[in-house]
């Protein structure tokens, strides 16, 4: 279980200005189960890529903790990532090969299971071996955010945090990569935390959505239940999503509330 309990952040809001201090997240609690998908869905500026970066380790929270199976500090190797900015994700001047190495690094594995592994991982996320002498430059931006799918998984980790991972894609290639996120899901058993702006998207992934408002979860609801939320925010962003006006796709043909 990957758990948040209490977090809170808050940064310096004029850097050189004394104790000018922006709360970003107060109090956030949450949990994700392995093989969970667990969506984060909240407006511009809500703290969702903050609470990304502390699960994964990169920052620390000014209170509160992140935990693995109930210990602290075992979540680097656990939790991996996969963000918006699949061009700056790979080095520009790494091939595909080079790119999928990376966490491979220390692994002490012969050529050819190397070889193997970066083919059968491609394989998995819709490419093929053919794709491993590339550069970034040489991918459209869903062969890129594959790669970067694929250097997730090569972690090991555990969990994913998807970061945005398919806003910058076309609404098609959208589609295909989520559809490709719930296949690998079902193949390795991975959790998701899928960090978005888009309640469709989320609906069709997730399992359970949490909202997030100023900094607060104000509500989490189970995929099928997307209804009843009670929150004021939570029943906001609903009937946006309802009336079409939300910030969906618009791509997937999933039945929203009652897949799964
Ligand atoms: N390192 C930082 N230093 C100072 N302020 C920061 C820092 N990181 C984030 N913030 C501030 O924290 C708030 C939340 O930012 P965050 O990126 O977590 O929101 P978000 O919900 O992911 O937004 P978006 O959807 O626009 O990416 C913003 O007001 C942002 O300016």
């Amino acid at each position: 279980m990957l758990a948040a309990e209490g977090i809170a952040k808050s940064y310096s809001s004029r850097p050189g200005r004394r104790a000018q201090r922006q709360a970003v997240l107060e109090e956030v609690t949450l949990r994700c189960a392995e093989g969970e998908c667990l969506g984060i869905i909240g407006a511009s500026g809500s703290g969702k890529s903050t609470l990304g970066r502390i699960l994964l380790g990169l920052e620390r929270p000014d209170q509160g903790k992140v935990t693995i199976d109930g210990r602290e500090r075992a979540h680097r190797d656990a939790v991996s990532a996969v963000f918006q900015d699949y061009r700056s994700s790979i080095h520009p001047f790494f091939t595909v090969r080079q790119a999928l190495l990376e966490p491979l690094r220390g692994k002490r594995l012969g050529r050819a299971e190397t070889d193997r592994r970066l083919e059968e991982m491609l394989e998995q996320v819709g490419l093929d071996g053919s794709y491993l002498e590339r550069y970034p430059h040489e991918l459209s931006g869903g062969q890129a955010q594959r790669v970067c799918i694929a250097r997730a998984l090569l972690t090991g980790a555990r969990w994913i945090v998807l970061d945005e991972a398919v806003s910058s894609l076309d609404a098609s290639v959208q589609a295909q990569v989520l559809e490709l996120l719930e296949r690998i899901r079902g193949m390795h058993g991975i959790g998701y935390l899928f960090i978005t702006h888009d309640l469709e998207a989320a609906a069709f992934l997730c399992d359970r959505i949490a909202i997030l408002h100023e900094g607060r979860i104000v509500e989490t609801l189970a995929r099928g239940r997307l209804g009843e939320a009670r929150h004021p925010y939570a029943r906001e962003l609903l009937a946006l999503f309802r009336s079409g006006l939300g910030t969906g796709t618009g791509a997937l043909n999933a039945d929203k509330e009652g897949k799964g």
